[in-house]
């Protein structure tokens, strides 16, 4: 059971899952809430049913799955949609994140948390022992979200619009990656880290 979690956020493409994948790397075990957000409305799921009596079943692909691409471009457009999904889906990621958090066995456990700073920050999150977060600039953000998810132009604009701006998510850091600059640059800085929270955890 670890004791002392540390939170990983970060605006869209940052870099979040690269810094995350690193620190497994070195032994460390990594909650993921965009893989509880997705958990939280697999099909058969009372979250999923929750969804479609909101949006109805036209979010569904023909699996019986949510249409995710569909369902991105319907919530960055309309902003009283995207709070309708996040009210379904938030409370379950904190309650599945927290219990991954607490059965975790390796000396410290990271939460990668995408949307800490607009979900209602360490107060939303009272388990966080720390805070991460990876910072770029949002020209940066935009041109590896559009070069990695080849959306375009006008959509990534708005998921980072959409967005904490970077003062309000560095205002909840503790510690801060700027990775702005080489991925060679990343490992050093991620072991340095490491030894770091393996001393706060120990
Ligand atoms: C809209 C959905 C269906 C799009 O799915 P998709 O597979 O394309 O994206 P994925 O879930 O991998 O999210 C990718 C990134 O988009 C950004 N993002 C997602 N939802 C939101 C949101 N509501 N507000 C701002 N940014 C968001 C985050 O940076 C996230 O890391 C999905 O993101 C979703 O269910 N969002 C609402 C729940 C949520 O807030 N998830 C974020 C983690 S708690
Ligand atoms: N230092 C870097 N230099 C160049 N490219 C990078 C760097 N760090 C990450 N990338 C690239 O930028 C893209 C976004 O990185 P990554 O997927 O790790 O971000 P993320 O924050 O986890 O994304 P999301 O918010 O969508 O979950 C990826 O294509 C990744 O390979």
């Amino acid at each position: 059971m670890s004791d002392y979690i540390i939170g990983v956020t970060g605006g869209v493409a940052s870099g979040k899952s690269t810094v995350t994948r690193l620190f497994e790397t070195l032994g460390v075990e990594v909650a993921d809430a965009d893989l509880a957000a997705r958990e939280a409305v697999a099909p058969g799921s009372d979250g999923l049913a929750e969804v479609v009596a909101l949006f109805g079943s036209g979010v569904l692909d023909a699996t019986g799955a949510l249409d995710r691409g569909a369902m991105r471009a319907r919530v960055f457009n309309d902003a009283d949609a995207r709070r309708r999904l996040e009210a379904i889906i938030h409370p379950r990621v904190r309650q599945r994140l927290g219990d991954q958090c607490r059965q975790a066995s390796s000396p410290y456990v990271l939460a990668a948390i995408p949307l800490l700073a607009e979900g209602g920050g360490r107060e939303a999150y009272p388990w966080l022992d720390r805070v991460l977060v990876v910072d770029v600039p949002t020209d940066v953000q935009h041109q590896r979200l559009v070069a990695r998810d080849g959306i375009d132009d006008s959509l990534a604009q708005r998921m980072i619009q959409a967005q904490a701006t970077r003062p309000q998510r560095l205002a909840l850091a503790d510690d801060v990656i700027v990775n702005d600059g080489e991925l060679q640059a990343l490992p050093t800085h991620i072991a340095a880290l490491d030894r770091r929270y393996r001393q706060l955890a120990g």
